[in-house]
């Protein structure tokens, strides 16, 4: 089947923090801050990446993240690739900061194929919202990504827990299949997140971790794993013990020093507070009372941004678009082959 020119999707997606302490690669948590993308099929041959402000760095051909992951689902959906291909980004989620912006692009790709082929077999009034196979999403975008956590949270939406299904009962499709139980988190839990001015790449942070953990260290992180469901939904006041890990902060620690100095610091004076993802912020899922005293640290190298973003209880969002109605301001734009 091909894509009719003129289709357009918006989708919007939330941020995510990862792990949570002890979650490691499993538990996640959607963050209210929001990257919205419109995707429309063109006549004209080619592709143009419209990527707003503040993407340096960030490819506008067929590798931008967002693009491969959307012509890599339609292929795999057997939808011919358009010949022409717009795509507009207005992107908040920072990117390299552990508040999973490279899911959150993963999961807009699959979301924009899949609404682009649901769009149009169900001929949607513009403006109205398009429902996803979240299913396919999240496990397209946990395979790109490579573990589940951040692409889950934001896929679903509130606190999510993942798994992937191992080779006892193999998934007929081309991506292996996650499942995910989605938990509200208990309303007095507000997490605010301490976002530096620097980067680190999770493909970095990931290459500093071991092969093999102790078994000791593998059973005190599974106690806080499941102490951490529990605080999180229901007991806030179980959340120190419960964001403590073992397998992946003190590991890392060279590579965010003073990110696990910070979280140090605010463990010391009882904020359950760990790294988000795999930094460099820092997470603290505090009550509401203390989250309203928790302040950006001043004085040190680095600059740090405070952010209360709130839990968006639902996650990736397509609706049919309204064509002439804007994402944003257009910055200028370079077409290339596609
Ligand atoms: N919205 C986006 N559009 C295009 N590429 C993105 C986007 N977000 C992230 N990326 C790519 O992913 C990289 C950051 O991914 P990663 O190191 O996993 O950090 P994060 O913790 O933000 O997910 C960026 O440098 C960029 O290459
Ligand atoms: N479990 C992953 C989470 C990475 O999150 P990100 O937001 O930094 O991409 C890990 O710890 O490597």
């Amino acid at each position: 089947m091909s894509l009719r020119p003129g289709a357009a999707v918006d989708v919007r997606v939330p941020a995510s923090s990862a792990n949570l302490g002890p979650g490691f690669d499993s538990i996640g948590l959607a963050l209210g801050v929001f990257d919205d993308y419109r995707a429309i099929v063109r006549e004209e041959p080619g592709l143009v990446v419209d990527l707003g402000e503040d993407a340096q760095g960030v490819p506008v051909d067929e590798t931008h993240l967002v693009v491969a992951t959307l012509l890599r689902c339609l292929d795999a959906l057997g939808e011919e690739r358009p010949a022409g291909l717009e795509l507009v980004c207005r992107n908040t989620i920072r990117m390299g900061r552990g508040m999973g912006s490279s899911a959150a692009a993963i999961v807009a790709g699959a979301a924009l194929a899949d609404a682009l082929r649901r769009g149009e077999a169900s001929a949607a009034e513009p403006g109205t919202e398009i429902p996803l196979d979240l299913a396919f999403v999240g496990d397209v975008a946990a395979a790109l990504e490579g573990h589940p956590d951040n692409s889950s949270a934001s896929v679903f939406g509130g606190m999510t827990v993942s798994w992937v299904e191992d080779d006892v009962a193999p998934h007929a499709g081309p991506w292996p299949r996650v499942h995910t139980t989605c938990l509200t988190p208990h309303p007095d839990v507000e997490p605010v997140v301490l976002v530096p001015t620097s980067r680190l790449s999770t493909h970095t942070a990931r290459a500093a971790l071991p092969a093999q953990v102790p078994h000791a260290h593998a059973a005190l992180n599974a106690a806080r794993a499941a102490l951490l469901t529990h605080a999180l939904t229901s007991e806030p006041a179980s959340l120190l013990p419960a964001t403590r890990d073992w397998l992946h902060q003190e590991q890392r620690r060279e590579a965010y020093a003073e990110s696990m100095a910070l979280v140090d610091a605010l463990r010391e004076q009882g904020h359950a507070a760990a790294i988000s993802g795999a930094g460099p912020s820092v997470l603290v899922l505090a009550t509401r009372a203390a989250a309203a005293d928790l302040q950006a640290p001043e004085g040190g190298a680095t600059t740090w941004q405070c952010l209360r973003p709130g839990v968006p209880s639902v996650g990736v969002v397509a609706v049919r678009a309204t064509l002439g109605a804007s994402l944003g301001e257009r910055a200028a734009v370079r077409r290339v082959d596609l």
